[in-house]
């Protein structure tokens, strides 16, 4: 089943172009959130979401097993990788493994599939060992699952720029 990748900065309207593309698939749709609400800031930023949701949607929290999560849902959204890879960097888990794991699971899907990520690699290189580590597997990762993927928008701006497959 169709695999979309998409791609942007921070508050690029990445989600929300995401969230869209679900729109032409039976509901419900599985919202598959990868976030913890750790302070305030987050919070909001997850009741903002939630609140964008209706009743089409339902949310499984994910911060480690997307394989279990993706295993027998309908039409998904995965919001979002790149804070699935934090999770996964900062727990100390093998990251090739789960990637392997994800990509498996993605195969195995008998519904559509919209996963978000954040194209983390365009600004100054960090200055910590931590930042450029993450930085660099966020690189490969998005590599991997764009290599997988049937369409891939990158967002800018609120708009996408297709740069692999179609655009809806
Ligand atoms: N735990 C949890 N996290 C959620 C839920 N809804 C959304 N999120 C998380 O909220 C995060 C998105 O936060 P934003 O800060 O708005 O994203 P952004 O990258 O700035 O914005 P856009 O590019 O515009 O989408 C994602 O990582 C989701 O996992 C939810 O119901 N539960």
């Amino acid at each position: 089943m169709s695999i979309t990748l998409v791609l942007g900065g921070a508050r690029s309207g990445k989600s929300r172009h995401a969230e869209a593309l679900l729109a032409p698939h039976p509901t419900p749709w599985t919202y598959i959130a990868t976030a913890e609400a750790w302070d305030d800031e987050m919070r909001a930023r997850i009741a903002e979401h939630q609140a964008r949701r209706d009743a089409r949607w339902r949310t499984v929290a994910a911060q480690l097993d997307l394989p279990a999560a993706l295993a027998g849902a309908g039409p998904a959204l995965v919001d979002c990788l790149t804070l699935w890879l934090t999770n996964l960097m900062l727990g100390g888990h093998d990251v090739a493994a789960a990637t392997t794991a994800l990509e498996s699971a993605l195969a195995a899907r008998l519904a559509p599939t919209v996963l978000v990520a954040n194209e983390v690699g365009l600004g100054i290189v960090p200055d910590t060992k931590l930042g450029r580590a993450f930085r660099d597997a966020a690189g490969v990762l998005n590599q991997r699952i764009a290599a997988r993927a049937d369409h891939v928008h990158f967002i800018a701006a609120g708009l996408p720029l297709l740069l692999k497959g179609k655009l809806p």
